[in-house]
């Protein structure tokens, strides 16, 4: 059975990056991994004076208006950089609170797709024939994190 996520208070809405789940990533607090991943896009660039304004945003959906602003200049390498940026937060999510990492685990080999029907990248866009980013980043944290507990319990 393939399990579809999208908004917070839907099902399974802990695993969108809208939910209210910190992460620490170089010292820095972020309040869900939308926030981190909004302010990636401008690391070096020369709008680099937004990342304050989002790291300070009240919401994650404030966050991502500042981040999709199109009148700002994203980092050059952002559409290289951007499903490892994603990679790195979305496992740090899962591995800094038990009870979603639970949820996750739970979830076995399910298929897991971000069923937005705006985003073809991240999700599976209005036909659900997109290509899934987030749902692949999900499960690969799963594996991962399988793994990780499987060799050594740090996480227990
Ligand atoms: N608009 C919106 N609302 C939500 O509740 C969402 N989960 C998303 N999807 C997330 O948006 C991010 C992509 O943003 P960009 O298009 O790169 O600015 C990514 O985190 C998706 O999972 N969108």
């Amino acid at each position: 059975m393939t399990i579809y996520f999208y908004k917070v208070w839907q099902p399974y809405g802990c695993f969108s990056n809208f939910s209210p789940h910190g992460i620490h990533i170089q010292s820095t607090y972020w309040p869900t991994v939308e926030h981190y991943y909004q302010a990636q896009k401008f690391v070096g660039s020369i709008d680099a004076a937004i990342i304050p304004l989002i790291h300070a945003a009240a919401t994650p959906e404030e966050a991502a208006a500042l981040g999709r602003c199109s009148t700002r200049q994203l980092r050059r390498d952002w559409d290289l950089v951007k499903t490892e940026i994603m990679r790195e937060a979305v496992l740090k999510k899962f591995i800094t609170h038990s009870d979603i990492r639970e949820v996750l685990l739970k979830t076995g080999d399910e298929i897991l797709v971000e069923n937005s029907p705006t985003d073809s990248f991240w999700g599976c866009g209005a036909n659900r024939a997109g290509l899934n980013h987030l749902g692949k980043t999900l499960m690969s944290v799963r594996e991962e994190i399988r793994n990780l507990l499987s060799l050594t319990g740090i996480y227990e």
